[in-house]
């Protein structure tokens, strides 16, 4: 494939950088994501994501380094709109205008016809009778749904959204994610961030870890759920904690009951067979330590210390 085919539709970010006065709130930040794939972008509140965000959408101007959505800067493409759909402030959209007039008025700007209105209306499920109240009487969940119908609108090859769960419940978050799947699933390329672990890890193929403007962890929902090790529960944990000391395995107590262990399944049940120690549970680690990772960064994010960024290096590259 030749490179020109290779950038269609990936969005790539290259030691991105944005400094206010002496602050740092992104720091030489870089990462890919690509077609197919719902890339999920996960950090405390904070951390440097919106602003990443903003300036891939050509909204705030970075202090060094690139961000280019299909190989051009976002404000270098004609019509962009119809190449990238983005969804940054839910809540900045005109309060005023009714749903439909505010999809209306980007269809025109993008000069695309206004059936285009009715079909974003109808992938979001927004009702006639709702699309025609005023934006200042809807939920916060009916302008994430208003949001993305607008980021859909040019039916564009990549998806920016920026906390897109926020105001959603529970049915609302399913249809959200089903939406981004099946938008993924045709080839479409989404980033997506969030600053929570569950909600990215459910959906998203990649994903990568921000703190304190800086990336701490970033690969494929497999690698870093892989270095997640062994969780086992026994019978007995106190002689099954034993014979992994002994044995030389490295084992934490985990919350729930038994270990979570730096070693294979079959390596633990290896050790309680050896020693005739019954397992109620064995199973490769849910991501536990990504979790911890993640609780590390917030609780040090709300404590408002800066990290030791190798301290929290974790799994793939970074
Ligand atoms: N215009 C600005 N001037 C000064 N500082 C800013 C500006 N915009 C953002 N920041 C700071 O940059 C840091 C990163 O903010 P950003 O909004 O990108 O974080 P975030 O990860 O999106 O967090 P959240 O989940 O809370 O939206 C924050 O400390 C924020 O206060």
């Amino acid at each position: 494939m030749g490179r020109a085919a290779m950038i269609i539709g990936m969005i790539t970010v290259e030691n991105l950088t944005k400094r206010y006065g002496d602050y740092t709130a992104v720091d030489d930040v870089s990462f890919v994501c690509r077609p197919g794939q719902v890339t999920g972008f996960l950090g405390p509140n904070g951390a440097g994501k919106s602003t990443t965000m903003r300036i891939i959408a050509g909204l705030t101007p970075e202090t060094s380094g690139t961000a280019l959505v299909g190989g051009r800067r976002y404000r270098d493409i004609p019509n962009p709109a119809t190449q990238v759909g983005v969804l940054l402030d839910a809540s900045a959209q005109h309060a005023g205008r009714t749903g439909r007039e505010i999809l209306r008025l980007s269809a025109m700007t993008m000069g695309l016809p206004m059936r285009r209105v009715d079909e974003a209306l109808a992938m979001v499920s927004l009702t006639d009778e709702e699309s025609g109240r005023r934006v200042r009487n809807y939920s916060l969940g009916m302008r994430q749904r208003l949001g993305i119908a607008n980021a859909l609108l040019g039916d564009p090859q990549m998806l920016i959204l920026d906390e897109p769960a926020n105001g959603l419940d529970p049915a609302g978050i399913h249809w959200m994610r089903t939406l981004l799947r099946d938008y993924a699933d045709r080839g479409g390329t989404v980033l997506l961030s969030s600053h929570l672990l569950h909600e990215i890890e459910i959906v998203a193929d990649d994903i990568v870890v921000i703190g304190h403007g800086r990336i701490v962890a970033q690969g494929t929902k497999q690698e870093l759920l892989a270095g997640a090790g062994t969780r086992v529960i026994s019978t007995n944990d106190e002689a099954l904690g034993q014979a992994l000391y002994e044995a030389g395995l490295h084992a934490a107590p985990a919350a729930d009951g038994g270990f979570t262990v730096d070693a294979a399944p079959v390596d633990v049940g290896a050790v309680a067979l050896e020693r005739r120690i019954q397992l109620i549970e064995l199973r490769p680690g849910d991501g536990a330590r990504l979790e911890e990772m993640f609780l590390q960064l917030t609780q040090r994010t709300q404590r408002d210390q800066r990290p030791a960024p190798d301290a929290l290096s974790f799994g793939g590259q970074s």
